[in-house]
């Protein structure tokens, strides 16, 4: 697939930290837009130290990110929530309100970036959820839903605000493989409408029967599967 314009990330010698540790060093690396990118490597290998940067949960203190057009080195807190619209975040703890039903868990996340029109409101949940295959769940509390429904209505949430980019941290860590080739199928369906993925995973299943570009975390570097060998 050509991929055009700016990259949706584009990471120059950047180290990513935790605390005062760090996780990786000289990270130089980009995501075009509509690419579907794999991120892997052993437990404490720096996955999610590196997605937590990109959406500003970690600060990075040295490098530049850049990300949906925003300069992360140079972000202002205020800005954090208009950076954090253009990304999807989905999670392998579905982190749904377990209170509150479907479309309320959805609603949540609407008001909170600035939707009003209830009716606006009531065709995008429509909407959102027929991408990932959802049907009449919406009045469903969390708990009445298994574990892939769960996860298809935290996509959904994700997709509230047509991000530039999903990113993934295990999405399929809790499931069974068959749940999980049908999540996956369902992040490539969004894909292939042009939104970028880029996906922690541990799941060799998926990356073998779905092979696609691969960033490795490992010893402290990250290594791309695209790059030509020096
Ligand atoms: N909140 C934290 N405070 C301090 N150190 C942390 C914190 N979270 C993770 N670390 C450390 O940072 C390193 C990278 O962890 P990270 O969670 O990024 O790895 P990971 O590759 O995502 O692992 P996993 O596959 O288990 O999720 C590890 O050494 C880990 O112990």
């Amino acid at each position: 697939m050509p991929f055009s314009g700016e990259p949706i990330v584009q990471i120059t010698n950047a180290s990513i930290f935790q605390e005062d540790k760090t996780v990786l060093n000289d990270v130089n690396l980009s995501v075009e837009k509509g690419e579907f990118v794999y991120l892997i490597g052993r437990t404490g290998s720096g996955k999610s130290s590196l997605l937590k940067t990109l959406y500003c949960d970690i600060p990075l203190h040295m490098g530049n990110i850049k990300v949906a057009g925003f300069d992360i080195d140079k972000i202002k807190r205020k800005e954090i929530p208009l950076l954090r619209r253009k990304l999807g975040i989905v999670f392998q703890d579905f982190q749904l309100l377990q209170d509150r039903s479907v479309a309320e868990n959805i609603y949540f996340v609407m008001k909170a970036t600035g939707w009003k029109d209830k009716s606006k409101m009531k065709s995008r949940l429509s909407n959102v959820l027929m991408r990932v295959g959802l049907g009449a769940v919406a009045t469903k509390m969390p708990h009445q839903l298994s574990g892939g429904e769960q996860q298809r209505v935290v996509i959904a949430r994700a997709l509230v605000n047509e991000p530039s980019i999903l990113i993934a941290d295990e999405p399929t860590g809790n499931l069974d493989p068959e749940v999980s080739d049908g999540i996956f199928k369902t992040f490539e369906e969004i894909n292939k409408s042009g939104t970028a993925v880029l996906m922690a995973t541990h799941d060799f299943k998926i990356i073998e029967n779905y092979p696609k570009r691969t960033l490795r975390c490992e010893k402290g570097s990250v290594f791309d599967s695209a790059a030509t060998p020096a």
